[in-house]
């Protein structure tokens, strides 16, 4: 048997020259999720203008510690005219600052008798005002090409006035499942098989990574269908997905499909779970690469691989730096174990403890045990052949998509 390759040579050989989809343009309302295809640059200044943080008074600060008249009330939204010194203003959070003044003073640190407001002593410039441009320059760069359109992302865009963006096409996804063993929910069970539990599992990953799901199917079980079913997926997609028939058994037509369509390697990668991995190439109408991957049945070795594989190869497919790499948390492990030749990634909880974050392992981490994938919050990386002891330091793979 050959030996089993590193997880990183399978990962640089995936993602080895793919090209992001092309760009589009939608409204910013749909764009939640979508990744920038250019930087966007800043319009306005955000702040526009200088503003109160706070509801009081505002006026000049070498007036501070007297009795002012209050000349002027400024509501958000209303404009201010200016104040001269020996005044005040009444003024509520986000009004305009009137020219003139330089601070703030909130109201409860002053008293208030009829037109007439005593201001404490010793209010410096700038206390309590929002300055014009202060989160975003005009002009500046307000997000990268790259960045993932999420919540605050979304409210930046909305803070320009901008109502389009140019965002990554969503990477188009043909999920193929193989086996005949496999039944779809809501078909009954004969003895024997098993209810398609990779498939919602990987359609939902694969959604949070931002894919479109165009076809989801089943591999007929004889070689013309095989052949007919990628190619057709190959015309609709920007990458297909099969699960199952990846190790070393004999029923199966997708590798020679796929060998006769385009071009496969099959790897053996040394990690648990998700040893056997298929990746390869299939032509699509314009003559384009469409890259398969080809994940093995156990829906575990699926859950990890998706996270591994697919994510990353989602990452260089819309462009995004972000989604292509996992976040790294260190942790402390909770539990012990002792892996042979395979690094092992182990489905885990994380939780503050006293010293950091400690990492609790799900008790069964069989390839077929999903129940140990459900709650995960990360997958701890334990390299081969080492023993771990509770309290052991653990790299932990965060699986978080925002
Ligand atoms: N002689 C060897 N046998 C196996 C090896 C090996 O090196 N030598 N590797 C083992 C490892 S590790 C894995 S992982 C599996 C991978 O097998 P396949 O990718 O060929 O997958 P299948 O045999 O088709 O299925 C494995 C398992 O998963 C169940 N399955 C498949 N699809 C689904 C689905 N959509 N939903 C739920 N469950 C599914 C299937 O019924 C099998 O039980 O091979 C080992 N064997
Ligand atoms: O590599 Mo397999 O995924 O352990 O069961």
């Amino acid at each position: 048997m050959d030996e089993l390759k590193p997880v990183e040579a399978a990962l640089s050989a995936l993602l080895e020259d793919v090209t992001p989809t092309p760009a589009e343009t939608v409204p910013c309302d749909a764009a939640a999720g979508r990744v920038l295809a250019e930087a966007i640059e800043a319009r306005l200044d955000v702040p526009a203008f200088d503003n109160s943080a706070m509801d009081g008074y505002a006026l000049h600060h070498l007036d501070a510690g007297q009795r002012l008249p209050v000349v002027q009330r400024i509501v958000a939204g209303a404009p201010a005219t200016p104040l001269a010194r020996g005044t005040c203003a009444r003024i509520f959070t986000g009004g305009a600052l009137p020219p003139g003044a330089d601070c703030v003073v909130m109201q409860e640190r002053v008293t208030r008798e009829g037109d007439v407001a005593h201001l404490p002593a010793d209010l410096p410039a700038g206390d309590n005002v929002r300055r014009r441009g202060r989160d975003v320059a005009s002009g500046a760069r307000l997000l990268p090409a790259g960045e993932r359109l999420e919540a605050a992302a979304l409210g930046h865009l909305a803070g320009q006035g901008i109502t389009e963006v140019v965002v990554r096409r969503r990477p188009r996804v043909a999920l193929l499942s193989t086996g005949d063993e496999i039944v779809d929910p809501g078909a009954p069970l004969c003895d024997g098989q098993i209810y398609n539990s990779n498939r919602p599992m990987l359609k939902r990953l694969l959604e949070r990574f931002g894919a479109e799901l165009v076809r989801l199917a089943s591999v007929p079980d004889d070689a013309a269908g095989t052949r007919d079913t990628l190619a057709a997926a190959a015309r609709e997609a920007d990458l297909v997905i099969s699960t199952g028939g990846v190790s070393v058994g004999e029923e199966d037509h997708v590798k020679a499909a796929l060998e006769s369509l385009g071009q496969l390697d099959l790897w053996r990668l040394a990690i648990r779970p998700g040893k056997p991995l298929a990746l390869g190439r299939l032509p699509g109408p314009a003559g384009q690469d469409v890259r398969f991957v080809g994940l093995p049945g156990n829906p575990v070795s699926c859950f990890v691989g998706a996270w591994l594989f697919l994510r990353p190869l989602m990452g260089a497919l819309q462009g995004c730096p972000a989604l292509a790499e996992l976040p790294r948390l260190p942790a402390q492990a909770d539990f012990s174990t002792s892996t042979g030749p395979r690094r092992h990634y182990m489905r885990v909880t994380l939780a503050f403890g006293e010293d950091g974050i400690v990492a609790r392992a799900f008790r069964d981490q069989n390839s077929g045990v999903l129940s140990s994938c459900i709650g995960a919050d990360a997958l701890a990386e334990i390299p081969a052949e080492t023993r771990i002891e509770p309290g052991d330091r653990l790299d932990c793979l965060w699986l978080r998509v925002d």
